[in-house]
């Protein structure tokens, strides 16, 4: 059952509390300037003297010591007067200058990267994450200077069993991996698709607290389809056209094999595969590793979330999803994926397996337009979501009815945009979801980056009417109404949910991650919001706390898989332990296993 009640949860204070305890020693097997080009032990001039005496580190800085404070405080000076200086400038001048300058500092030192960024979540997620990381991955090549994370491609068949011991950390707990093939809303962008790993992951450390030791951005290279790349004398990936079938999935088995025979408990999210894969991959390995495709699974979770919270804007009790009328525009993963999760609570709600309300509540259009079972070579993910004839359906809306004729005809309660087509929910159909039956319509302009936008939110609140709820899935500012009133714009995206995910399902143990798992996270989102936020068109919490966010999630992840006896604990704490805890020392301990960034004494072993 969907439960609403907010659950007890430690305050933000407390998190960081827990995360922030006094640091243990930390092992390094190295000295002297080895430390200082160590971004993971490196802490700048902030070495104080005991410390570069016993690490041979006297006299390679200067001499006075900085504290962490002055270190930071210094940072973010850099930073407003970069920002303070680029004022006026083009979008994409700033962000690359702004994502340079906490590169530079990441490549450096990652203790005070870290800090600065769980500090700053708010400003600089869409820095390193949607929508800069977009423009970057568009122009790595340019911006490349250091390797991050792992490279496998198609010439390193037979050799990745041997390669993964290449990774200097003895132990990596998450891994995110693409192969580049659709890369957010910009598609086929071959190896400089690792931004995204890359971005994934300091999200991982921001609000799960991964420890960023035990990280790992993985880009698989089997070539790329796009032309402009494979032209590209700079290019940096493989210059052939991406493998195809067995091909291509004996490379994917390899590298799984490889990761899980080194790291037997490591959890491996599939990031940003074009659909055919997406799908392939997730049912190939879903049971036989500890795996998840975020856009697929991730984003169904958020979406899920985000439609429940329309029907509670609407001051309506949440079983009344049954009746919501959703148009979803894309059948990729994400577009399927969210059906697919929607059309299960949408079941579970009406307590039946398999036979869904008479009126069939889901409109599916893809690029070529309203998916029916009139379809030629209907693909089968899609087939399921496809509008026959007969009762239920709507008179005259026939295959391929364009987007404005379906929201004309069908007057959703939501509509939901996953195609990666900028402006597809144009002036007419804004307008047109003013005549919806919802007295608060929903619209979720889900796709990245911000031009790949269905909408945008000023847009959206201009034509559709003030009192509809907003959802993009990269940030826009909120609305001015005028009369002193503001349109909220919700940032739904699959970042509130896949840090918990990959956090539960490693404390958990489980050997792999269950649709049960699965739908805790996203029903523990779904009750994250008060019915007074809701009632404001606040159907997502802010990112500034995404950490408090991420331990509830992680915790309803824990305990369902505890419930469901796939829970073998992680570490110290065993699988007895996690049965005996109660929700809230489950969520205690999710917050207490959070990495948070402070210099530890560092302690030389040869
Ligand atoms: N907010 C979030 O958390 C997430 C957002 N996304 C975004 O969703 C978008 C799609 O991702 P995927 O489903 O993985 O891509 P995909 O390539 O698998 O699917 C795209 C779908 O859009 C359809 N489409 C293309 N042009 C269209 C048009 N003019 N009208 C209607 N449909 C059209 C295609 O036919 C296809 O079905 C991307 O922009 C991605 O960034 C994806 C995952 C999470
Ligand atoms: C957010 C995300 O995963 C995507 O746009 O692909
Ligand atoms: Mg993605």
């Amino acid at each position: 059952m969907w439960k609403l009640a907010r659950s007890a949860a430690p305050s933000l204070r407390q998190v960081r509390r827990f995360s922030a305890a006094i640091p243990g020693p930390c092992i390094v097997h190295k000295r002297g300037t080895d430390i200082l080009h160590d971004p993971w032990f490196n802490k700048d001039t902030g070495f104080p003297l005991t410390e570069r005496d016993r690490l041979g580190l006297r006299g390679l800085l200067p001499p006075r010591v900085i504290s962490f404070e002055q270190q930071y405080a210094r940072f973010m000076e850099s930073f407003r007067s970069l920002e303070h200086n680029t004022r006026g400038e083009p979008y994409n001048v700033v962000s690359l200058a702004k994502w340079r300058i906490l590169n530079r500092l990441h490549d450096r030192n990652e203790t005070l990267y870290y800090r600065v960024l769980i500090d700053n979540i708010q400003d600089f997620a869409p820095i390193i994450y949607t929508p800069t990381v977009g423009l970057v991955c568009q122009n790595y090549g340019g911006l490349f200077r250091r390797p991050r994370g792992m490279y496998f491609s198609a010439k390193d068949k037979g050799e990745m069993m041997s390669m993964i011991y290449n990774w200097p950390s003895p132990q990596v707990d998450m891994i995110v991996l693409t192969d580049g093939s659709r890369i957010l809303g910009l598609g086929d962008l071959g190896v400089q698709g690792i931004g995204i790993p890359i971005g994934k992951l300091d999200m991982y450390v921001a609000a799960a607290g991964m420890n960023p030791q035990k990280i790992l951005p993985v880009m698989l290279d089997v070539g790329t389809n796009n032309e402009k790349l494979l032209k590209d004398n700079l290019y940096l990936g493989l210059r052939q056209p991406r493998l195809e079938g067995d091909e291509y999935l004996s490379i994917v088995d390899e590298f799984m094999e490889a990761v899980f025979t080194r790291w037997p408990k490591a959890i491996v999210q599939f990031e940003d595969f074009q659909m055919k894969w997406a799908f392939e991959t997730l049912q190939r390995y879903r049971r036989k590793f500890c795996m998840f495709n975020d856009d697929i699974q991730g984003t169904a979770g958020v979406a899920l979330a985000g439609l429940l919270g329309a029907v509670r804007a609407q001051g309506r009790p949440v079983k009344d999803f049954v009746k919501q009328k959703i148009v979803v525009v894309g059948a990729g993963s994400a577009g399927i994926g969210v059906l697919n999760m929607a059309k299960h609570a949408v079941l579970r709600m009406m307590g039946s397996c398999e036979a869904m309300p008479a009126q069939n509540p889901f409109w599916l259009l893809d690029k070529f337009g309203l998916v029916t079972k009139d379809r030629k070579d209907l693909d089968p993910a899609a087939a399921h979501f496809a509008r026959g004839s007969g009762p239920g359906e709507i008179e005259g809306l026939q295959e391929g009815a364009s987007l404005l004729e379906v929201v004309k005809k069908v007057k959703p309660h939501v509509l939901l945009g996953l195609s990666g087509v900028g402006g597809i929910f144009n002036e007419e159909v804004l307008k047109a979801m003013r005549e919806s039956d919802s007295p608060r319509p929903a619209i979720f302009a889900m796709s990245n980056p911000t031009m790949n936008a269905e909408c945008t939110a000023s847009d959206a609140f201009k034509y559709a009417g003030d009192n509809i709820v907003f959802a993009s899935g990269s940030p826009f500012q909120h609305v001015d109404l005028g009369n002193g009133k503001v349109g909220h714009v919700n940032q739904a995206n699959n970042m509130y949910l896949f840090p918990g995910i990959g956090l539960g399902a490693l404390l958990s143990g489980a050997h792999f991650i269950s649709d049960g798992m699965l739908q805790a996270a996203a029903e523990c989102l779904a009750s994250y919001m008060t019915d007074e936020q809701i009632e404001k068109g606040i159907l997502f919490p802010s990112i500034s706390s995404i950490r408090h966010i991420t331990a509830q999630v992680g915790a309803a992840v824990v305990r369902a898989a505890v419930a469901e006896e796939l829970a073998e604990g992680h570490g110290e704490v065993g699988m007895k332990e996690l049965l005996d805890m109660s929700q809230e020392e489950t969520v205690d301990y999710v917050a207490r296993s959070m990495w948070y960034p402070v210099y530890s004494p560092l302690v030389h072993e040869k």
